[in-house]
């Protein structure tokens, strides 16, 4: 059976978020706010980079994924504190397919 990691991930998010911060640190990234779950998406942003430039450099990309997990979870605390679901990006993704990045860019409205 396969599992749907996101889709299991976000459920356990959203049960989090009554939990006590003592606990469980989701339910504590939520009770200390928005911008302490922002400073934890740039912190493992920048150490996603550092853990890349390092891949280039030695070959090893253990790290990379490491690093890469950590940043994708903290996004989807960030999501689930705003009241969005990884499904409304995986929705957004969808309708990029078969649009070229640089057609896309120029239909921005932002
Ligand atoms: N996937 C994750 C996950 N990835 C990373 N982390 C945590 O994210 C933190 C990031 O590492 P840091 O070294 O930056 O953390 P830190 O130094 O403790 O943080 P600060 O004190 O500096 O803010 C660590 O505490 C990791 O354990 C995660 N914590 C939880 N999950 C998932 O979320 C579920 C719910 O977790 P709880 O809310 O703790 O029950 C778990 O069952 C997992 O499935």
């Amino acid at each position: 059976m396969k599992i749907d990691v996101l889709a299991e991930l976000a459920t356990t998010l959203e049960e989090r978020k009554s939990a006590s911060a003592d606990s469980s640190y989701v339910a504590s990234l939520h009770a200390k706010g928005l911008n302490k779950i922002l400073e934890k998406v740039g912190e493992e942003s920048v150490e996603t980079i550092l853990a890349a430039k390092d891949a280039q450099a030695t070959g090893d990309k253990k790290d990379v994924i490491y690093e890469t997990a950590d940043l994708w979870f903290h996004t989807l605390v960030m999501l689930s504190h705003l009241e969005l679901e990884p499904q409304d990006i995986l929705d957004e993704l969808a309708r990029r397919f078969n649009l070229s990045g640089l057609e896309e860019k120029a239909n921005r409205t932002k």
